[in-house]
C-alpha cells in the first residue's frame, strides 16, 4: 500500500534510474563472440539483470542452454567484471532527462535518498558520478556491500538504518519482482517504475510510475 509523505526515498538502480542493459551487453555479447555464441540484443539480455552478476550470467547462459560449472561460472563472472569496469559506462543512459531534478528537489525539500542495488560496488559509484547522482545520495548498500544481496531485506534495511529510516517513513523505488520481494520481507512502501526490465512486473498489482516527476506527488 502506497501512502503520501515520506521521509526518505531508497533507488535501485539497474532499470530504475539508469539503463545500463547497452554496456552490460556488450561486456555479455564480447563473452559470447569468444565462445562463437551468437550476440544477444539488449533487450533480450536486460531480462536477466537485476539479482546480481552470478545470476545474471547463469541464468543468461542458462537462456542459451549452456550449463557452466562452478568455476566455469566464476570465471565467465570474473571476465564480465573485467570488461564491464573497463569503461562502466559507454552506453547507458537515464531513463528520464528529470532523473537529477527530481532527485535534487527531494533532498531540498529535506527528504534524504539513497541507492539500494544489486550491482557492485565499484560500478555503481562509477555510473552514480556519471549521472551526477553519487552526491545527492546520503546512503549506498550493493550487492557486494553484505554477504547477501536483494530480495534479502537486509540490504535495505541497511541502508535505511545508516540513514535513521524505518518502514514507516522510507518508500523503495525499483524495477524487478526481487525488489518488491525485498520491499514485502522489509516491510517497506514499493512504488515500480514503468520503464523497468522485469517486463512480468507489469502484470502485478504494484503502483507504477510513468514517469520519474510523478514520484514528487507521492513523497512530498
Ligand atoms: O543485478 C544487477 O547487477 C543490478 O541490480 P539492481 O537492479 O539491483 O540495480
Amino acid at each position: 500500500m502506497v501512502k503520501r509523505s515520506y521521509s526518505y526515498v531508497i533507488f535501485d538502480l539497474d532499470g530504475t534510474l539508469v539503463n545500463t542493459a547497452p554496456d552490460i551487453a556488450l561486456c555479455v555479447n564480447e563473452l559470447l563472440r569468444k565462445r562463437l555464441i551468437p550476440t544477444l540484443n539488449d533487450e533480450t539480455v536486460s531480462q536477466f539483470i537485476g539479482g546480481g552478476t552470478e545470476l545474471f550470467i547463469k541464468n543468461l547462459y542458462s537462456f542459451l542452454s549452456i550449463q557452466l560449472t562452478d568455476s566455469q561460472l566464476a570465471d565467465e563472472v570474473d571476465q564480465f567484471f573485467q570488461l564491464y569496469m573497463k569503461t562502466p559506462v559507454q552506453k547507458s543512459n537515464l531513463y528520464d532527462t528529470n532523473t537529477y531534478s527530481v532527485m535534487k528537489t527531494l533532498t531540498e525539500k529535506g527528504i534524504k535518498i539513497g541507492i539500494c542495488t544489486n550491482k557492485i560496488e565499484v560500478l555503481t559509484i562509477d555510473v552514480l558520478k556519471y549521472f551526477n547522482l553519487f552526491d545527492l545520495c546520503s546512503t549506498v548498500v550493493c550487492g557486494d556491500t553484505l554477504s547477501v544481496k536483494k530480495p534479502n531485506p537486509l540490504p535495505l534495511l541497511t541502508a535505511m538504518e545508516q540513514i535513521n529510516a524505518n518502514s514507516n517513513n522510507t518508500l523503495y523505488v525499483g524495477d524487478t519482482r526481487i525488489d518488491l520481494e525485498c520491499c514485502q520481507s522489509a516491510s517497506v512502501d514499493f512504488v515500480a517504475v514503468q520503464w523497468g526490465m522485469d517486463k512480468e512486473l507489469l502484470a502485478l498489482p504494484v503502483r507504477f510510475l510513468k514517469e520519474i516527476e510523478e514520484l514528487l506527488a507521492i513523497v512530498c
